[in-house]
């Protein structure tokens, strides 16, 4: 709506220049945000608990793994994320315990481009020991948050004059 006035102001008006930058820094972002879900498997669907809360993701498939062994595990979901946003993975708190898998990349990026319609959340899992992995299971938890803003990378010979003194320097206790 807002955008549509934006567009007539800029038209019509003399002084639309103006009016239209005034426009477009108004917050137009659907509140709440939405993120919209395919789903690959035939899995519970994701629930969102309440604010603040990460939201737990189920493995798409039962799976055995042996001790040392590598899967990529699907989730049986895959987002459009609202526009600047991306979505990180990791682990929850009782993965290790309930599983004896971790999650190789430790912290998961997805970026707002990975929304095809073939591209499915993965959880690439370590077994450190031999386990099995239900479908359904809530092996892990998802949050979004802004992209990174732009940047530009500068070569410098110099940084800060003064040193922290190399990690661990501030001690133990
Ligand atoms: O835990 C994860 C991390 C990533 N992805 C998906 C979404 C992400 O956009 C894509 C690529 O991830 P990333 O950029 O971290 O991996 P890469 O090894 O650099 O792969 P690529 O060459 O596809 O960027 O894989 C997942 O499904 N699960």
């Amino acid at each position: 709506m807002l955008s549509k006035l934006h567009e007539a102001i800029e038209t019509t008006s003399e002084s639309g220049y103006r009016l239209g930058t005034y426009f477009s820094q108004v917050d137009t972002k659907p509140n709440p945000l939405q993120i919209k879900v395919k789903y690959f498997a035939d899995i519970e669907p994701i629930q969102k608990i309440s604010k603040g809360d990460w939201i737990d993701l189920r493995s798409a498939t039962d799976i055995e793994l042996k001790q040392g062994e590598y899967a990529l595990i699907p989730l049986g979901v895959g987002m459009k994320l609202p526009e600047g946003y991306e979505a990180n993975p990791v682990p929850r708190s009782s993965t290790y315990k309930n599983f004896g898998i971790i999650q190789t990349n430790h912290f998961g990026v997805i970026d707002n481009s990975y929304s095809g319609n073939e591209d499915q959340w993965h959880f690439p899992a370590l077994a450190m020991r031999d386990t099995v992995i239900k479908k359904n299971d809530r092996i892990c938890q998802f949050r979004i948050q802004e992209v990174m803003p732009e940047v530009e990378i500068v070569t410098v010979e110099n940084l800060d004059a003064v040193s922290r003194g190399g990690i661990g320097s501030t001690g133990k206790a």
